[in-house]
């Protein structure tokens, strides 16, 4: 049976002043499902994040988040939906300073009033970051902070996760670890999983890849860029 769509973008432009950043993008992700968006610096990949997560409107097109037409309702609607459907992981963490590093993650808990903390002591253990939980953000290593910020991500069991470059920070053993743990929570779970990355060896692990290249999505890669990824044999 096909699953339902949890995330539908259609026909989404963005402009800011002059310039065209988000093209006529249209994509869906079902219940169940797992995409990569990729794209190199500049092609529009944080612009379609805020977008999907519902952080900022589109110039024209419309978003429906799990069946719910998002794009026309007021802010405050949307961020109950953004609070009770999506897990966020920000490119660049956003984690409170003050908080410490389970506080931090138990953040999107406190905000719907109840702590689950076996479970956020098991995201820590699978994230393996237990070490650190009395830890200061600014005690913490950028792989750290990423980790504390994946866990922050998935507090509420999210319907989907949206992942800006979830592994920039990370070594690629730590990367495969954190990748692995994803997909196995994606599997187990049925947490649909989002993940928007410049980073070509994610491709191997994801059952669909998306390409964005100025503001465009494509299906397959765009020869340029597929060009500028092979490998000498
Ligand atoms: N508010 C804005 N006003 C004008 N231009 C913008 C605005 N936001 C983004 N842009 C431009 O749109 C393009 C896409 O930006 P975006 O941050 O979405 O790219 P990206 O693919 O996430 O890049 P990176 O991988 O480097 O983070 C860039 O050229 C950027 O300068």
């Amino acid at each position: 049976m096909m699953s339902k769509p949890v995330l539908e973008a259609h026909a989404i432009s963005v402009r800011r002043g002059p310039s065209e950043i988000l093209d006529d993008v249209s994509l869906s992700v079902a219940s169940d499902g797992q995409l990569l968006v990729r794209g190199p610096s500049g092609s529009g990949k944080t612009t379609l994040f805020n977008i999907l997560g519902l952080l900022s409107t589109p110039t024209s097109g419309s978003i429906c988040v799990s069946g719910t037409e998002a794009s026309t309702l007021k802010r405050k609607q949307r961020a109950l939906i953004r609070r009770d459907t999506i897990g966020f992981i920000f490119q660049d963490f956003q984690l409170v300073p003050d908080l410490t590093a389970f506080e931090n993650a138990a953040l999107p808990q406190d905000h719907t009033g109840e702590r689950d903390e076996e479970w956020l002591e098991t995201l820590f253990e699978e994230l393996a970051i237990s070490h650190l939980t009395t830890q200061y953000p600014g005690t913490l290593s950028g792989g750290e902070k990423q980790r504390v910020a994946i866990a922050r991500a998935l507090a509420n069991r999210p319907d989907v996760l949206l992942a800006d470059e979830p592994t920039g920070q990370l070594d690629p053993k730590t990367t495969s670890r954190v990748l692995e743990f994803l997909l196995r929570l994606h599997e187990s779970t049925d947490t649909a999983l989002v993940t928007i990355s410049h980073d070509p060896s994610l491709e191997r692990e994801f059952d669909q890849t998306v390409y964005l290249e100025n503001g465009s999505l494509y299906d397959d890669a765009p020869s340029n860029s597929r060009q500028s990824h092979v490998q000498p044999l």
